[in-house]
């Protein structure tokens, strides 16, 4: 990865023993893990040179709070950390923008080290230097841009993960196919079901290929700085995240991120139809790549106001303005600005209407 200090992405069998060699002399580490990884995580952080913290953060979302920061930063000063010392996201994406948002602020910036455990975390999550807490107001509202030492992607860590999760982390790949690699949707259209099997070669390379997309996107724009007009830098990889994102704060965050990112991309394909800039024939193959991989692309919950407010805060809006990354086909991205309320209303109305 091209960032200020550029970082390695390390993707492959086994690749998790390279933690010792990425935390370095640091004589301190805090390896922060979901409850569920905790064996792991004294496997790994036993094999290091260092005094080791553990902390074991409560399940997906709720680990993405203001009490859970907290606390990370409170047993963190009572372990002595000092800026030569390293945090360790061992887990989903929740664990590592958590981990991420705890090494971004503690003294003002320690190291990090991102070894995630999901899809979605190794195709996006812990790559890219996003990291955030969520607030009851929106999502991922409070965080800092903080890039991590380097990212270990070990698809053996991916064995127990639950079937909805890794179905999740696919929505996201399908993201990075529609915005830039038409070859992941031929992928997956070829066989939803090895995509979706943590034990198929189909599913290592749809990750790499997410990577691939990701790192590219985010190594031309670290700090989604450089959208201008319909030029679009780091936003891109944010597809389908305006009505996601809306969706998963109605939801009070007990929905997957990727199942609302699902919703969320063909939300936007409905809207991008119905503004005239979409064919109906892309539309439609975003429902079914989409369904085919066992994801959600209807939704039927809180009314289209509160979803409104909620898109209203998406990072991505000007003043009053709301933007889109919108396709004009596949691979064939613009930024929707502006549409009407109408519009917005009409392409809510589809994504329900079929519910
Ligand atoms: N920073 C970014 O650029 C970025 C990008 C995409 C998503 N995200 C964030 O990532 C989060 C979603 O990440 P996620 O989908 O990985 O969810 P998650 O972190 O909540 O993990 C999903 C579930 O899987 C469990 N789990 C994790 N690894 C496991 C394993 N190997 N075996 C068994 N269970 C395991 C977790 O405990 C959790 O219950 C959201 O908060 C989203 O906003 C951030
Ligand atoms: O890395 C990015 O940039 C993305 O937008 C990737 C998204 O998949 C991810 O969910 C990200 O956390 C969303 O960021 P936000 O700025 O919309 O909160
Ligand atoms: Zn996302």
């Amino acid at each position: 990865m091209r960032a200020e200090r550029p970082y390695r992405v390390r993707v492959g069998a086994g690749v998790r023993h390279e933690l010792g060699a990425l935390v370095g002399e640091a004589s301190r580490v805090a390896v922060l893990h979901p409850e569920v990884l905790a064996d792991e995580a004294h496997r790994l952080g036993g094999r290091l040179d260092a005094e080791v913290s553990y902390l074991a953060l409560p399940e997906a979302e709720q680990a993405k709070t203001i009490g859970v920061l907290a606390h990370c930063w409170s047993t963190l000063a009572d372990a002595g950390f000092t800026r030569s010392d390293v945090v360790v996201g061992l887990g989903g994406g929740a664990t590592t923008d958590l981990a991420g948002f705890v090494a971004a602020t503690m003294l003002r910036g320690i190291g990090f080290v991102t070894v995630p455990t999901t899809v979605l975390g190794m195709v996006d999550a812990a790559v890219g230097g996003k990291t955030g807490i969520n607030l009851d107001a929106g999502k991922n509202l409070v965080g800092a841009f903080h890039e991590p030492l380097g990212v270990l992607c070990d698809p053996e860590l991916l064995a127990g993960l639950p079937s909805a999760d890794v179905r999740a982390g696919l929505a996201e790949v399908v993201k990075c196919g529609f915005v830039a690699d038409p070859e992941i949707l031929r992928l997956v259209e070829e066989s939803p079901e090895e995509s979706v099997d943590v034990t198929a070669d189909r599913l290592v390379e749809l990750v790499r290929r997410g990577i691939a997309v990701k790192a590219a996107v985010v190594s031309a724009d670290l700090r989604e700085s450089t959208s201008t007009g319909s030029r679009i830098g780091r936003e891109l990889v944010n597809y389908g995240h305006t009505y996601g994102h809306a969706v998963e704060r109605a939801e009070r965050y007990r929905w997957r991120h990727g199942d609302a990112v699902s919703v969320g991309m063909v939300y936007v394909a409905e809207l991008a139809e119905a503004a005239g800039l979409l064919d109906g024939a892309v539309r439609d193959r975003h429902r079914a790549v989409l369904d085919s991989l066992g994801l959600p692309t209807r939704y039927a919950g809180a009314p289209f106001e509160e979803l409104l407010g909620g898109m209203r805060l998406d990072k991505k809006t000007r003043g009053s303005t709301l933007r889109f990354v919108a396709l004009t086909d596949v691979a064939a991205p613009t930024i929707l600005a502006g549409p009407s309320e109408e519009l917005l209303r009409e392409a809510d109305r589809r994504v329900r209407a079929r519910a």
